[in-house]
């Protein structure tokens, strides 16, 4: 891949870029925010790591959207985080405004991009993105999923003791208090989890993966989490540059799966260098259905208001 940019350069933006270009995953960064000066400094401060981290991609920040050019992928990390006490869908109204505006700098300037959306809510925003768009659910998706997923194998590793790199978890739904940890597919090296932890223990996991982002707020307090979301944004972008193939859980639009269309919400995707390639409709049990269609109610709701926006 030969350009990514990022717009919003606050504390995900810049953690993700600051990975991205460690990683080398691209030959330019691009970095876009509404504030003054503010990403010229990003990209210099990160551009400076370059000898400790031996990379000599180019880094660059502006507030001007043609800075956009040529991207191949865009991932849009502008708009307001939540306060303690918020939920993702209080900060809806505001960022749908940035949402659409930086939506129209991609139109203009990015126009072969895929996208990439973290803004929160998430779920309604991407699904924004692809209706503003036109555009096709392979090349407009979001992330969330796998961040959540993260935040449940840390849990497991933290509970059984076990290294967090045999964890494997799977969390679907949308990004709020109704997301839908699964798991009877969550394992320890093929291991169910179910056969190390209670019904209990396993419920409790649950429970903390669902407020994982609330905790972390919580405990921050002036900020929400950044670290593993832009650890888990550059997971995605691992799958798309190196077109891994892999099946990870992603905000895509559905069309007909898991019984749901004209919504964006969190399913297993096969993600590669076009993107979302598919959508693996998973064969879920009575108990996990009616958490996912819990969920998708309350998405829909968030999409609901969206349109009232408009
Ligand atoms: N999907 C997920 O898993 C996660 C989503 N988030 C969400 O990501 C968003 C960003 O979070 P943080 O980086 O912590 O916030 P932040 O406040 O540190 O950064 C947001 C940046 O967006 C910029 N911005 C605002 N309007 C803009 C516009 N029109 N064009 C370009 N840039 C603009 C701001 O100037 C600021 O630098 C929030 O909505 C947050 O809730 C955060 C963590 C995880
Ligand atoms: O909690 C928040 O608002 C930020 C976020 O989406 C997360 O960390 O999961």
């Amino acid at each position: 891949m030969r350009k990514i940019s990022i717009v919003g350069a606050g504390r995900v933006g810049e953690t993700a870029a600051q990975i991205l270009a460690e990683e080398e995953y691209c030959r330019e960064i691009a970095l876009l925010d509404v504030r003054e000066d503010v990403p010229e400094g990003i990209a210099l401060d990160i551009l400076q790591t370059a000898p400790f981290f031996e990379f000599d991609c180019a880094v660059q920040g502006s507030n001007d959207p043609r800075i956009l050019k040529d991207s191949d992928l865009v991932i849009v990390t502008a708009g307001f985080p939540r306060k303690p006490g918020m939920s993702r869908a209080d900060v809806l109204e505001s960022n749908v405004r940035i949402i659409d505006e930086v939506t129209d700098h991609i139109l203009a300037h990015a126009p072969n991009a895929m996208v990439l959306i973290v803004s929160n809510p998430v779920d309604a925003l991407t699904y924004r993105v692809t209706q503003r768009t036109g555009w096709d659910r392979s090349r407009v998706f979001g992330q969330a999923g796998v961040l959540d997923a993260s935040r449940m194998a840390s849990f497991i590793a933290q509970e059984t003791g076990f290294s967090a790199l045999d964890i494997t978890t799977m969390v679907l739904g949308g990004h709020g208090d109704t997301m839908v940890p699964v798991p009877r597919f969550c394992t320890i090296n093929g291991v169910p989890i179910s056969y190390f932890l209670t019904e209990e223990r396993i419920d409790a996991i649950n429970e903390r993966t669902r407020k994982g982002g609330a905790e972390i707020l919580a405990l921050r307090k002036n900020s929400s989490a950044y670290d593993a979301p832009g650890a888990a944004v550059a997971a995605m972008v691992d799958a798309i540059v190196n077109n891994r193939r892999r099946l990870l859980p992603c905000v895509a639009l559905l069309e007909g799966e898991y019984g749901e269309a004209d919504i964006a919400m969190g399913v297993p995707c096969v993600l590669g260098e076009k993107g979302v390639e598919s959508v693996v409709e998973l064969d879920l049990n009575a108990r996990e259905r009616a958490d996912f269609e819990r969920s998708a109610t309350a998405v829909r709701k968030e999409i609901e208001q969206l349109r009232s926006l408009s």
